[in-house]
């Protein structure tokens, strides 16, 4: 795709360590990256090899021991923790395995609280949201809560939450995990969707082949390192 050139985030000798004991392990392993607008990126590997600390790193979650993490104009590492939430809350979305919804608030509540936190008044929010779960195809299903959704569809209201801002790049960690394969494969035809028609950035960490295999950039982690960075053409 042409329209792939702008560069929206840069990791540069990027490391992450937590202390084990005696023994310091490298979570995230001097490694860079270049992340272009418009991406749609899986993000493998085996367990243990630093997916979700590089996803932590990239959401600002979590701040990298050692290198230089910029999205944009902002530059992660050199953020207050005050900055650091607001870049979260406007420029960032989230979508996580375990759906993260708020059990007490409707489908339709879930969605707006991310848009009110920023500020946006309550009947616009509340408009934003219907036409975000209308596009994610929860239309009669805004005042459920999400006890009353089946895992599908709670991680539909998931995703309507991590978009409704369009924020300029949406992080998902194992978003799959938790759904059989024809609900996986609607929620990656949805966010590639996304991703085509709103030229929204997606970086996916995943184990699910039906996820690596949808995706047309394919980074391999192995020891906090990338062993392989592969672009598929259309
Ligand atoms: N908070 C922490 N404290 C100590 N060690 C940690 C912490 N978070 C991660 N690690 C270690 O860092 C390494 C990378 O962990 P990470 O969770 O990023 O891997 P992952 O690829 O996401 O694994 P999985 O596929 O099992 O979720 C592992 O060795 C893990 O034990």
């Amino acid at each position: 795709m042409s329209d792939l050139s702008e560069s929206l985030m840069l990791l540069q000798d990027v490391t992450k360590t937590f202390e084990d004991g005696n023994r310091t392990i490298y979570a995230v392993d001097h490694l860079d990256l270049q992340i272009r607008s418009g991406e749609f990126i899986a993000l493998y590997g085996p367990s243990g090899s630093g997916k979700t600390t590089l996803l932590n790193l990239i959401g600002g979650l979590d701040r990298p021991s050692s290198g230089e993490l910029s999205i944009g104009e902002y530059q992660l590492n050199r953020m207050s923790e005050a900055e650091l939430t607001d870049l979260r809350l406007m420029e960032i979305g989230f979508i996580f395995q375990s759906y993260n919804l708020i059990p007490v608030f409707s489908a339709l509540e879930n969605v707006a609280f991310i848009l009110q936190m920023q500020g946006v008044e309550k009947e616009q929010a509340l408009k934003q949201s219907r036409e975000m779960l209308h596009q994610v195809g929860l239309q009669n299903m805004e005042n459920r809560r999400p006890a009353e959704l089946s895992g599908g569809q709670q991680q539909r209201v998931a995703v309507a939450r991590a978009i409704v801002s369009k924020p300029k790049i949406v992080l998902a960690d194992e978003p799959t995990a938790n759904l059989d394969s024809q609900n996986s494969q609607e929620l990656i035809d949805l966010m590639k969707h996304l991703n085509q028609t709103h030229k929204m950035t997606f970086v996916i960490s995943s184990h699910d082949p039906q996820v690596i295999d949808s995706a047309r950039r394919k980074i391999h982690l192995k020891d906090g390192k990338i062993v392989s960075d592969e672009i598929v053409s259309d």
